[in-house]
């Protein structure tokens, strides 16, 4: 039972901002079989969050899909978008970007859904939390006739009703089976007293609480795909562990298929089949994660495993990657390997931007990285100076008249290596 439920070829999303053409996320190819767990992972500003906002249709003005097809493998939705939308469709996959707005958007909730570093941004400070999962719940109910069950929600597509679903005006009342919908949800993602707790308000619910909440909210749908990104970063480390063990409990219960953004690698080694290792915006090097973890090819991944901070015990001490977060500004990224400046591997050859490899690991191991094709070679070693002189011009094209990316680059680099455990140890 391996069948792919997602594949992602060539996904380019760039922003269109005053500074420039940002080229967030570059030719990204990304596969997911159904019921696995994958990981992105990468520094600060790699765009793992800007991949998973694209797949799941988050990409607002001035940000933009420019390139690429998203596969979904739903042989119902198949059907009911084959007449209209013949090539938007390839057998039980449809190419999400080929079918309207709302179609897509009726997806969000069951089909897919989203959890957010900070759950304040999903829920509403004015209402109690056991209302808006119970809303959650009803919203799914709009768009299918069951929602305990994939099979009976999948039966009910049709293109009219997949568009509908998204422009019925919300009721502004959800009725007692939502309630106690919601109440159930509450405690499958382990909230104590969930009847009480549903009556009250967000505010009144910690870090940890609010955290579930919002995987209770997510669940609502009974999505295929749920994205987690950095699900567990802002939370302290037991609390951390705890919400791992839930995601990873529903995971086991529900068979969902979960792709997990993080720029932890403990995080990933604990909870994914799979792992795909951003840097500027690409993909870097792929894989099982026994192909990531002990068969790696990319320096850069050589630097992370460096940096893993260790989920169980305290004081385990981070070494975070030399160098800068390479700007993303299309006029400033160079025709070479992105990482070729801070990588203590860097030849001659890694002057010309790196195709995708196949790595010494298993059939899915990938890398952009010449060292997949080659030793490394001191005679072609590029000089330890060599990028010298570059990164004061790059530096200096930073600048810009409110002085803006020059202050936000050392500090998104340096809240890297605290949000990846260095700081609470
Ligand atoms: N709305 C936006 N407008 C302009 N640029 C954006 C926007 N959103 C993201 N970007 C840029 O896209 C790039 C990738 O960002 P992204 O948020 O995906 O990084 P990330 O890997 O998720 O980092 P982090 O670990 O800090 O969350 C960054 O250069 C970022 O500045
Ligand atoms: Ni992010």
């Amino acid at each position: 039972m391996t069948e792919d439920i997602l594949r992602v070829n060539g996904l380019s999303t760039r922003f269109f901002t005053e500074q420039g053409q940002v080229n967030a996320v570059s030719d990204l190819d990304l596969r997911i079989e159904r019921g696995e767990v994958v990981g992105i992972v990468g520094e600060s500003g790699s765009g793992k969050s800007v991949t998973a906002r694209s797949v799941i249709d988050l990409i607002e003005s001035p940000g933009e899909i420019t390139e690429g097809e998203i596969w979904f493998n739903e042989p119902d939705l198949a059907d009911a978008v084959a007449d209209d939308y013949p090539e938007a469709v390839d057998g039980s996959f449809v190419n999400l970007l080929e079918v309207p707005k709302q179609v897509r958007r009726s997806l969000r909730g069951s089909s897919f859904s989203m959890i957010f570093q900070d759950p304040e941004s999903s829920f509403n400070p004015s209402l109690t939390v056991g209302e808006q999962i119970a809303e959650a719940v009803e919203v799914q109910q709009r768009a299918s006739a069951n929602p305990r069950s994939t099979r009976a929600k999948t039966q009910e597509y049709s293109l009219g009703r997949l568009m509908l679903s998204t422009v019925l005006p919300s009721k502004k009342y959800v009725s007692e089976a939502s309630r106690e919908r919601a109440i159930e949800l509450l405690e499958l993602v382990g909230i104590p007293d969930p009847v009480e707790r549903a009556d009250e308000y967000p505010h009144e619910y910690s870090g940890g609480m609010l955290q579930r909440a919002m995987i209770a909210q997510a669940l609502a749908g009974e999505p295929d795909i749920l994205v987690a990104d950095e699900p567990t970063t802002a939370l302290d480390v037991t609390i951390q562990a705890q919400v791992l063990d839930l995601l990873d409990d529903l995971q086991d219960e529900t068979g969902m298929t979960i792709l997990l953004i993080t720029h932890n690698l403990g995080v990933v080694a604990r909870m994914c089949n799979r792992v795909g290792v951003m840097y500027a915006g690409e993909i870097v090097e792929r894989g099982t994660l026994e192909d990531v973890f002990d068969d790696h090819v990319h320096p850069y991944t050589e630097g992370l495993l460096g940096s893993i901070p260790d989920l169980e015990s305290a004081g385990g001490r981070l070494e975070p990657i030399p160098g800068n977060v390479p700007s993303l500004l299309d006029h400033e990224m160079p025709d070479r390997c992105y990482f070729a400046d801070r990588c203590p591997k860097a030849m001659e050859d890694c002057l010309s931007h790196p195709p995708e490899y196949e790595g010494r690991g298993t059939d899915e191991h990938e890398v952009r990285c010449v060292l997949a094709t080659q030793e490394y070679s001191e005679a072609r070693a590029l000089s330890a100076d060599y990028f010298g002189k570059d990164d004061r011009t790059a530096v200096d094209k930073h600048a810009d008249p409110d002085g803006f990316e020059d202050d936000v680059q050392p500090e998104r680099a340096e809240s890297t290596v605290e949000g990846s455990g260095g700081e609470r140890r």
